[in-house]
C-alpha cells in the first residue's frame, strides 16, 4: 500500500529503527550505506515512483518527498539515496525512454542501484549549458569524450545518464543524454576518477567520471521529446524532480537538528532552571519552526501538479529549503552550547550536511536568476556576449553558439 500517510509511517519506522543508529558510522567511515539501500528496496522504497508496469509502485512526486524528508531526518545519505532512485535520472527515462531503458533502468534500480546523473564538468558547473562532452555519431551508435565532476555516486552507481552535446558530421545537434551502465561489456570506456572529501554527506562517493571513447548504441540515447535542439530544456524540465527532491533532503536533515535541540532545551538546565525557559531559545525554535513550515509548504506547492514539477516553484522550494536548512541546523547547534560542537553530536553532522543544498543541484544565485527570469518573463543569459545571439533571434544552444562565434566580441 503506497498512501502517503502509510509511506510516512513506514519510512519513519524504518528511519528510527534502522538508518538513525547508522548515520553517524555511515559519515565516519564516509562508506557508502549497502545495507541502507538494500533496507529502502526492500521496504518497496527504490523506484517507487516506477510505473506499476515496469515493476515500481508507481508513486508521484507527492509520496516521494514525504519518503525523502522521513528518511533525510535520521540521515541526509541516505536521503539522497531515496532522491535519486525515485527522482532525477529515473524520472527522465521513465518519462522519455524506450521500452527497453525503462526496463533496463527499472530493473537496475529496483534491485537497489541509485543512478547518477552525469551533467557538471570541471569547467561547466552552474553555466551547464556550455559542457565540452562530445557525443559523435559514429556508425549505429555515439561515441562519447570527456570529463565530469561532481558525481554523486561514483563508484557505486550502475546506472549513468551522462548529459552529452551532440555532433553529426561535426555538426553541432544539441544536449542530449545517454544511458551507460557502469561495469557491462562495452562500457569500459566509462572510468571513475578522484573523489572529493567532501564536507558533509560523506557517505556517498563524489567523484570525476571520465569518458575515453566510449560507445554508446543509438538506443540508449534518450531521445528528448522537443527534439535534440531542445534537448537540454527538456533534460532539465525532469531535473526539477531532483531540485525538489534535493530540497526535501534538506527539509528533513532541518527537521531532524529542530527535533534534537527541542529534546535538548527542555532537558539542559543552566542557572537551575531548563534552558528552554529562557526567551532567547523559545523565539528560535519558534522561528525555526515557522521556517520548516514555510519551506515544507514550498516543496508541496511544487509537487502539487501533474508530472515534472514546474520550473520556477521547483527553484524556490530549493532556494528556500536549502538557505532555512544552513539556519535552522546551525541555530539548532547553537542551542546545544559545547555539546552542539561535539561530533559525538548528530546535529554536528547535520550542520554539515546542511550545507550542501545552496550548491548542489543549481546554487542558490543561480536559482534566484532561474525565478527573477520567470518573474520578468524576460531571459537574461549571463554570458558576455548572450545578448547578442538573443537578439540575432536564434533559439536553440547551438545555433545561439554558431551566432556568437560569428559575432565581432562585446
Ligand atoms: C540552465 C542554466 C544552466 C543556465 O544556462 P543558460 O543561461 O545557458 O540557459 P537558459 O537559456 O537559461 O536555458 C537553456 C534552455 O533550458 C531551459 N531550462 C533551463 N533550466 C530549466 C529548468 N530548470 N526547467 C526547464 N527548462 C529549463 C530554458 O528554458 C532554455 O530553454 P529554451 O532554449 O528557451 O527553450 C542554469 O540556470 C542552471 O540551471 N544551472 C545549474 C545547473 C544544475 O542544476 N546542475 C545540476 C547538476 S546535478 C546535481 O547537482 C545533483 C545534486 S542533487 O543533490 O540533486
Ligand atoms: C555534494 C555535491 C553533489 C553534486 N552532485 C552532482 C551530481 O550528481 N551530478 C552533477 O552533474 N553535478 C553534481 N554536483 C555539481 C553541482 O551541480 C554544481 O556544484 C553546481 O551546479 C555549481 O557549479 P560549480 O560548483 O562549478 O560552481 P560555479 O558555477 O563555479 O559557481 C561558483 C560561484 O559563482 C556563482 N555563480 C556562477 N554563475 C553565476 C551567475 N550567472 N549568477 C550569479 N552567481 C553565479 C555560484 O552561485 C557560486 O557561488 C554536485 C555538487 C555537490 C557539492
Amino acid at each position: 500500500m503506497f498512501t502517503i500517510e502509510d509511506i510516512r509511517q513506514r519510512a519513519r519506522s524504518l528511519a528510527q529503527d534502522v538508518f538513525t543508529p547508522r548515520a553517524a558510522s555511515i559519515d565516519s567511515a564516509e562508506m557508502y550505506p549497502w545495507e541502507n539501500c538494500f533496507a529502502l528496496r526492500d521496504a518497496g522504497f527504490m523506484g517507487m515512483t516506477i510505473p506499476k508496469a515496469y515493476g515500481g509502485a508507481g508513486a508521484g512526486y507527492r509520496e516521494a518527498v514525504v519518503l525523502v524528508e522521513e528518511v533525510a531526518k535520521a540521515c541526509g545519505v541516505t536521503g539522497r539515496i531515496a532522491v535519486e532512485a525515485n527522482m532525477g535520472a529515473i524520472g527522465a527515462i521513465m518519462a522519455y525512454g524506450t521500452e527497453k531503458q525503462k526496463k533496463l533502468a527499472a530493473e537496475l534500480v529496483l534491485d537497489g542501484d541509485k543512478p547518477a546523473i552525469c551533467i557538471t564538468e570541471p569547467e561547466s558547473g552552474s553555466a551547464a549549458t556550455e559542457m565540452t562532452t562530445r557525443a559523435d555519431k559514429v556508425g549505429n551508435g555515439y561515441v562519447l569524450n570527456g570529463t565530469k565532476h561532481w558525481i554523486t555516486g561514483g563508484g557505486v552507481s550502475r546506472l549513468h545518464l551522462i548529459f552529452a552535446r551532440v555532433y553529426e558530421d561535426e555538426e553541432p545537434q544539441g544536449i542530449a543524454s545517454f544511458l551507460v551502465v557502469r561495469g557491462e561489456p562495452g562500457a569500459e570506456g566509462l572510468s571513475i576518477g578522484r573523489r572529493e572529501p567532501t564536507m558533509g554527506l560523506r557517505g556517498i562517493p563524489e567523484t570525476e567520471v571520465h569518458l575515453k571513447d566510449l560507445h554508446v548504441p543509438s538506443d540508449m540515447m534518450l531521445q528528448p521529446p522537443s527534439g535534440l535542439r531542445k534537448g537540454f530544456g527538456d533534460l532539465m524540465t525532469a531535473y526539477n524532480g531532483q531540485r525538489v527532491g534535493a530540497a526535501a533532503v534538506a527539509l528533513g536533515i532541518a527537521v531532524g537538528a529542530y527535533e534534537q535541540a527541542e529534546d535538548f532545551i527542555q532537558n539542559r538546565e543552566q542557572f537551575g532552571r531548563p534552558i528552554c525557559e529562557f526567551q532567547g531559545l523559545q523565539w528560535m525554535l519558534a522561528d525555526m519552526s515557522v521556517q520548516i513550515s514555510a519551506a515544507r509548504a514550498l516543496i508541496n506547492e511544487a509537487v502539487s501538479g501533474e508530472g515534472f514539477p514546474d520550473k520556477t516553484k521547483a527553484a524556490q522550494a530549493k532556494l528556500f529549503t536549502s538557505e532555512m536548512a544552513v539556519t535552522v541546523t546551525n541555530n539548532a547547534l547553537q542551542m546545544h552550547g559545547a555539546a552542539g560542537y561535539s561530533r559525538r553530536n548528530p546535529v554536528e553532522r547535520m550542520v554539515r550536511d546542511a550545507r550542501m543544498f545552496t550548491i548542489g543541484g543549481g546554487t542558490a544565485q543561480v536559482l534566484r536568476n532561474v525565478i527573477a527570469s520567470d518573474l520578468l518573463n524576460r531571459k537574461f543569459p549571463q554570458t558576455r556576449d548572450g545578448y547578442v545571439a538573443r537578439s540575432s533571434g536564434k533559439s536553440s544552444i547551438d545555433d545561439l553558439r554558431s551566432v556568437v562565434e560569428h559575432s565581432p566580441k562585446l
